[in-house]
């Protein structure tokens, strides 16, 4: 089935174990209203199968499995992931310079069928104290600066990042360049271990191109509600 192009810049993060939980609430859902984004524990538990039956429902997936490892693998794992026709895959931009450019030349072949290609800067369960105690000096905000500016230099379509640095990063980048921003929390929501974090309004004016979204919808007692008050409140 060719995807349905939706008009929200939501993803749904499909953080599952059982399927039948994830089916019931894919069956509420339309392409119009999210895309979809598959994860790694999903994927290692379901598979590509998943992924092919969540397309054959119009949907479009973001492939979420942050490939980190040499120019060589991540290239080939982005190529894989391109076969299985999903609309974006990512990398972690800590990978470095080589594994990025070698990830966005495997997808050349592919044409305008190529997914999109962004690169993971600082997850947003992170804060400087956790950068600091991995040997990242400096701040999430200006390691974040340093890893989008690197991932547009390798020629990527944008970044994973929180929507606390998309000011900073629109003030760096081009307008094409695209912020995919987690750590997404409608006011009143559970945090849960997430620390760099906005609302959905929040996020999307200040510069956030799409907004991946878990918790908050999967887990509320009645998710399509969930869905449906977060596109009204971006006027979708
Ligand atoms: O920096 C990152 C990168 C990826 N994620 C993923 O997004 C979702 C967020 O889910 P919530 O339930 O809304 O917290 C999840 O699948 C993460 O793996 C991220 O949160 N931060």
């Amino acid at each position: 089935m060719t995807p349905t192009t939706p008009l929200s810049p939501v993803i749904i993060a499909l953080d599952f174990a059982v399927r039948a939980e994830l089916d019931a609430l894919v069956d509420q859902l339309d392409p119009s209203q999210c895309r979809l984004k598959v994860g790694k524990e999903l994927f290692t538990l379901y598979g590509p199968e998943v992924v092919k039956s969540l397309q054959q429902r119009g949907f479009e997936i973001f492939l979420d499995l942050k490939f980190h490892d040499i120019p060589n693998t991540t290239a080939a794992a982005v190529a894989a992931a391109a076969e299985l026709g999903v609309w974006m895959v990512n990398v972690h931009a800590s990978g470095g310079a080589k594994m990025m450019s070698a990830a966005k030349s495997a997808l050349l072949v592919y044409g305008k069928d190529a997914p999109l290609l962004i690169a993971v800067t600082v997850l947003t369960s992170m804060h400087s104290d956790d950068l600091a105690a991995i040997g990242v000096a400096g701040n999430a905000q200006s390691q974040v600066a340093r890893l989008a500016a690197l991932t547009a230099d390798c020629g990527l379509d944008g970044v994973v990042c929180s929507a606390q640095e998309t000011p900073i990063l629109r003030a760096q980048s081009s307008d094409d360049f695209l912020l995919v921003t987690p750590g997404i929390r409608p006011a009143g929501s559970d945090l849960g271990d997430q620390q760099r974090v906005a609302t959905p309004l929040e996020a999307m004016t200040m510069g956030s191109n799409y907004l991946v979204i878990g918790r908050p919808v999967t887990r509320s007692a009645d998710p399509l509600a969930a869905l449906k008050i977060i596109n009204q409140s971006l006027g979708y």
